[in-house]
C-alpha cells in the first residue's frame, strides 16, 4: 500500500486522514507513527496558511519525502475570530480541549443564539523537496452551542453546530463529520496531487 506522512502529532486529525486516504488505497502515518522522536515545529506565523507551510517544509525538509500538514482552528465572530489560528492553545500551553471548550463557553456567556455564529478553518500545506508548496482551505460555518454536547471527534466538536445540522459535530458519526467538514472541503481539492502519489 503506498504511504503518505502527515506532519501532524494530533490523534484526531489523524485519525481523520487515515479514514480519507483509506479510500484512495493509502496509508496515512502521522507524526506520532514514525520512530524516532521528531521534534515540535514552532507555530510563530500569525495565520493558517503561515503555520501550515512552516508545519510541511520543515517535516518534509527533514524526512526528505512528500509531506502533508493541516492548521486548522475555530473562528467565533462574536470574539473577533478567537480563538483563530491559537485555537489548540486557548485555554494553555498544554492544549486541552475541554479547557477550551470551557473557554469558548464562558466567553460567549451572554451572547444570544442568532450572535453565536462561527466557522471552522483547515488550511493544508503540501510540501516536498525541491518543490514549490502549495495550500488549500477549506471551511464549514455554524453556530456554537451553549453547552457540549456528544463525544465523537475532538476539539471544539461538542460546541459546534454546522448549518446543515441540529447536532453538534460531536454527535455526528465519523462519516457524517467528514462528508461536511472544513477538513474534508479542503482534502477534495487534493484529488489530483493524490492521484500522482
Ligand atoms: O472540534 C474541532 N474539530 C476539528 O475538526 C478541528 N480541527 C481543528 N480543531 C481545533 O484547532 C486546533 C488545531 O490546531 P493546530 O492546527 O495547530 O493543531 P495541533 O497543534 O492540535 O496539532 P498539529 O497538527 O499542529 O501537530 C485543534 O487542536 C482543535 O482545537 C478542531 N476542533
Ligand atoms: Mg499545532
Amino acid at each position: 500500500m503506498k504511504e503518505i506522512i502527515i506532519a501532524t502529532k494530533n490523534k484526531g486529525k489523524a485519525k481523520e486522514f487515515i479514514d480519507f486516504f483509506l479510500e484512495y488505497d493509502i496509508k496515512a502515518l502521522s507524526l506520532l507513527d514514525l520512530p524516532g522522536n521528531i521534534p515540535d515545529v514552532e507555530e510563530t506565523g500569525t495565520t493558517f496558511e503561515e503555520n501550515a507551510t512552516l508545519k510541511a517544509e520543515q517535516i518534509s525538509e527533514l524526512l526528505q519525502v512528500p509531506v502533508l500538514s493541516d492548521d486548522s482552528g475555530l473562528e467565533i465572530d462574536a470574539l473577533n475570530g478567537e480563538p483563530g489560528v491559537y485555537s489548540a492553545r486557548y485555554a494553555g500551553e498544554e492544549k486541552n480541549d475541554q479547557a477550551n471548550v470551557a473557554k469558548a463557553l464562558n466567553n460567549l456567556e451572554d451572547v444570544p443564539m442568532e450572535k453565536r455564529t462561527a466557522r471552522f478553518v483547515c488550511v493544508l500545506a503540501v510540501a516536498a523537496p525541491g518543490e514549490k508548496t502549495t495550500l488549500h482551505r477549506g471551511t464549514c460555518e455554524g453556530t456554537i452551542a451553549t453547552k457540549p454536547r456528544g463525544n465523537n471527534g475532538f476539539g471544539y466538536d461538542p460546541i459546534f453546530i454546522p448549518q446543515q445540522s441540529t447536532k453538534t459535530m460531536a454527535e455526528l458519526l465519523p462519516q457524517e463529520k467528514s462528508d461536511i467538514s472544513h477538513r474534508a472541503n479542503a482534502i477534495m481539492q487534493l484529488d489530483e496531487w493524490i492521484k500522482t502519489l
